[in-house]
Parts: structure tokens; C-alpha cells; sequence
């Protein structure tokens, strides 16, 4: 994939709007202080409620363009932007939570990889509403699955994108 010649399609990009990303976040249990990944990071529609709550956030996306208006954006905020691949994701040394909308096709490699790690305090994941229902009845095989519990929350409808996806979405609830 390359950075110029960019699609939507390649990159995912249906942002959400503001209104729907406050909720996304009022709806996750994040507390000030704690550290939480924004998967995707886009141009920080979530990033910017996760601060106003007072977290500490690793914002990761892999478009160039994205991740520096990122960095200008919240230069003067908690976040740490990094300019890399969610297909070859690191997850800190310590707890942390998730609060992202990710790109769709990346939805089961990232829940394995969360569930494969002990040191996921929740994730709040905005997926395809089909997909949410798929993880809910059988969560993919992780290391430390048998750790969470996944449960569908909040559910967005398509104008809550901009430009709406073909597609109902929903936040995939991990919790322990
Ligand atoms: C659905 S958009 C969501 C953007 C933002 N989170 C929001 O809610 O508005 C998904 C984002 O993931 C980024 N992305 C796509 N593939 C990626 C990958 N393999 N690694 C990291 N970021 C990726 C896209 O550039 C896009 O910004």
C-alpha cells in the first residue's frame, strides 16, 4: 500500500463523527491516567474525547499523511503517535485499554491478538455490526482468552460515519 495513490478502500477510511466518537469513549471505562490505544487512529476523532477524559494515548495509524496531522494536532497533549502497521502490533509491557475503530478487515487479528495478552484492561472496539455478533458467540483463540468476556455494546448506525459505510457497525466490548 502505498501512500500516494490512496483510496478509501484501501485505507479504511470512514471516520466517525464527532458526536458518535464522544459517546464511543463516555461509554468505555477510562479513567484519568490510564494508557489506551487508539487502533487506527485516522485524524483522531477518538483520540480527541480520550484526552478530554484524561488519558494517556498511544495513537497508532499507518498513513503517513494521518499520523503527521496527528502529531500536529495533539502536540501539546498526552498522545504518542506511531507511524506503523496494526498487522504487526506490539502491546506495551504494561495494562493498558483499547478504544478504537479499527479498519473492519483487521477485526479478528486484532481481537486474537488483544486476547492473547494479559494485560488488556478493557477494549471497546468499533466493528462491523456482523462481525461483533460472530466474536460474541465464538471469540477467536487467544493465549489468555478464557481471561474475558466479549459482549456487544453501543450500536452506530451508518450516518455515524462520514461517509457512511455500507455496513451497521457496533462497539465489541472486552472486558475481564
Ligand atoms: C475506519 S478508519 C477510523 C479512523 C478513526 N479511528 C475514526 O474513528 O475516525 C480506520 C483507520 O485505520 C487506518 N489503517 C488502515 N489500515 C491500517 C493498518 N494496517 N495499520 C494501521 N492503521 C491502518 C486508516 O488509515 C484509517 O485512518
Amino acid at each position: 500500500m502505498s501512500a500516494g495513490g490512496t483510496s478509501r478502500r484501501t485505507w479504511g477510511w470512514h471516520p466517525l463523527r464527532p458526536d458518535w466518537a464522544r459517546r464511543v469513549v463516555a461509554a468505555a471505562p477510562v479513567r484519568p491516567g490510564d494508557l489506551v490505544l487508539d487502533l487506527g487512529a485516522g485524524d483522531g476523532a477518538l483520540t480527541a474525547p480520550l484526552v478530554r477524559a484524561g488519558a494517556r494515548v498511544l495513537a497508532i495509524e499507518l498513513h503517513p499523511g494521518r499520523a503527521t496531522a496527528l502529531r500536529r494536532r495533539f502536540e501539546d497533549d498526552d498522545v504518542t503517535v506511531v507511524e506503523a502497521d496494526l498487522r504487526d502490533l506490539r502491546l506495551p509491557a504494561r495494562p493498558f485499554r483499547v478504544v478504537a475503530s479499527p479498519p473492519y478487515g483487521l477485526s479478528t487479528a486484532l481481537v486474537r491478538t488483544l486476547l492473547s495478552s494479559d494485560r488488556v484492561r478493557s477494549a471497546d472496539l468499533v466493528l462491523q455490526r456482523a462481525a461483533v455478533r460472530r466474536l460474541v458467540g465464538q471469540p477467536p483463540r487467544g493465549r489468555h482468552a478464557r481471561r474475558y468476556r466479549l459482549d456487544a455494546g453501543l450500536r452506530l448506525p451508518r450516518h455515524a460515519f462520514v461517509p457512511p459505510p455500507k455496513v451497521d457497525s457496533a462497539v465489541l466490548q472486552v472486558r475481564r
